[in-house]
């Protein structure tokens, strides 16, 4: 499709064929970590059923007043009348009669694809009937965009033929209703069945900037990246813009060299091997072959928990540079540790503790590279071989090590909240992609545990100063220079740096 692959040089991308994947998105340049590489409009997203009430159905926001319900059909809610009529002219006009009539029906996931149905067939339906003019050689900015999305979305793989028939009976009863609901002229009722099988394996989930979920979108551009257990970029998302409902961000978290694959990840990049293959397959229909779910290095004989991190380790020994002085003293420390107490848990959280605070400086001026990601396969490695009985894991899992962790904040337990947060960050950076989001938000939770806790103490007031600027550091990446709390972050470097002197 000639527009989309304009639109994607435009943006120094392209897509290319492939025999395993269809299609691959690679990038003609190098895109250095944290930057923004596309934005791309949704053909379709809403709030989903918990959020239904207290975000705006057109931009997705939750307003600083209260929300105005539809008169007509007291269903879809607006933050003002400018989304009101936006919402209006997309769509709400054929679906407020058919919301009035299905008042007392049962809101439930069938009911979310019927949903994004309506919506996305009424969009396509409207781009069908004025095929020619978008054919056109001269066309505004927006209709071409409309034209590369809805062009796009009938491109993306839809794997109907690898269907149960379970799932595409269900598909089938709920083609059959939108298709008697809406007055389509240009799409037949088995093209919305095919359109429910992209739905499944192409949609989005949206996060907000704290990783809470609040809506479900299509996004066809989006929707070209294939997925890595690995991944070099995530999708952020920016809402409240009243023109086009969510827009996708998709950011880089590594530096991505020219001619490389850019991907995301489907899944919790934190489930064990079997458990992403297992997903992937029934939900995406393929095997991943990316070098985490390749490597051969995991031992089958372990639970769940440490087979999380080991599926780490196997990264950690691909990306080895030249922190071996560090490796040295962690592997000391360890040593030392273990001596002193062998056998309670508190010696190995005490040690990644110290562990964390030493490698924290390093994280927030990323010097020395991947030094943290080789200490901590050095520690794991030498845990698991010099404490056999020992798992870290069992008696202090991770989310319930979380649970606590938020538990305690609520509490104003501050000194607890930080030592079981510093724990919890050390998890974190084995499983997760070093700037994934979550660290930059766990961080900054840390940091202000650690902010309440350090009055008095001097070294605590060091440790929260490179903690900041690690949330910083991080959160700039992952949310871009305008993030949430990015004042506060900046004032709590500059009080933390005063402290710390
Ligand atoms: C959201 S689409 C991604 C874009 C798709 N490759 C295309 O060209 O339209 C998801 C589908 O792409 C394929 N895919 C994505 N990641 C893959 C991977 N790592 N290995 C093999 N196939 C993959 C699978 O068929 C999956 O159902």
């Amino acid at each position: 499709m000639q527009c989309l692959s304009e639109f994607l040089t435009l943006h120094g991308l392209t897509l290319e064929e492939s025999p395993t994947k269809y299609r691959i998105l690679k990038t003609l340049k190098h895109i250095p970590k944290g930057s923004t590489i596309i934005t791309s409009p949704s053909l379709a997203c809403f709030p989903i059923l918990s959020m239904v009430n207290t975000r705006c159905d057109n931009c997705l926001e939750i307003p600083i007043e209260s929300l105005k319900r539809c008169s007509r059909c007291h269903k879809a809610f607006y933050c003002n009348v400018k989304c009101q009529k936006l919402a209006w002219s997309a769509h709400h006009k054929i679906l407020c009669p058919i919301y009035k009539k299905e008042e007392n029906k049962t809101l439930d996931s069938d009911y979310m694809d019927e949903e994004m149905l309506r919506r996305v067939a009424l969009r396509l339906d409207k781009y069908m009937k004025k095929k020619s003019y978008y054919e056109a050689e001269k066309i505004s900015l927006i209709d071409l965009n409309e034209k590369i999305n809805c062009e796009t979305f009938l491109t993306l793989m839809s794997h109907r033929e690898k269907r149960t028939p379970e799932q595409l009976e269900k598909f089938k009863t709920i083609a059959k209703n939108v298709f008697s609901d809406l007055d389509l002229q240009n799409i037949t009722q088995d093209e919305l069945i095919t359109y429910l099988c992209k739905f499944s394996c192409n949609n989005f989930n949206l996060d907000d900037s704290q990783l809470f979920s609040f809506g479900e979108g299509t996004y066809p551009i989006g929707s070209l990246i294939n997925h890595s257990c690995r991944p070099n970029a995530i999708m952020m998302y920016s809402i409240g813009q009243q023109i086009s409902s969510g827009p996708q961000i998709l950011r880089s978290i590594e530096n991505i060299k020219a001619g490389e694959e850019i991907t995301i990840s489907y899944v919790d990049v934190a489930m064990s091997r079997t458990s992403r293959q297992k997903l992937l397959s029934e939900k995406y229909f393929f095997k991943c072959q990316c070098s985490r779910c390749s490597s051969n290095d995991v031992s089958i004989d372990i639970t769940e928990e440490e087979r999380k991190v080991l599926v780490n380790i196997e990264r950690l020994t691909e990306i080895r540079e030249n922190g071996e002085a560090n490796e040295k003293i962690i592997e000391d420390l360890l040593i030392s540790q273990m001596q002193q107490n062998p056998t309670t848990n508190d010696s190995i959280s005490s040690l990644i503790s110290n562990i964390i605070i030493s490698l924290l400086p390093h994280l927030a001026e990323e010097t020395l590279k991947s030094d943290y990601i080789q200490t901590l396969e050095v520690l794991f490695n030498k845990i698991h071989t010099t404490t056999t009985h020992q798992n870290l894991f069992t008696t202090s899992s991770l989310s319930s090590a979380t649970k606590h962790f938020y538990d305690r904040i609520d509490l104003q337990q501050w000194r607890e909240s930080w030592i079981l947060g510093r724990y919890i960050l050390a998890i974190y950076l084995l499983i997760y992609p070093r700037f994934h989001p979550i660290i930059g938000l766990h961080l900054f939770s840390l940091a202000k545990c650690m902010w309440n806790d350090a009055h008095k103490d001097k070294d605590k007031a060091v440790e929260s100063y490179e903690i900041i600027k690690a949330t910083k550091k991080a959160l700039e990446i992952t949310h871009g220079d305008g993030f949430e709390n990015r004042k506060i972050v900046a004032q709590g470097i500059l009080d933390a740096h005063t402290r710390a002197k």
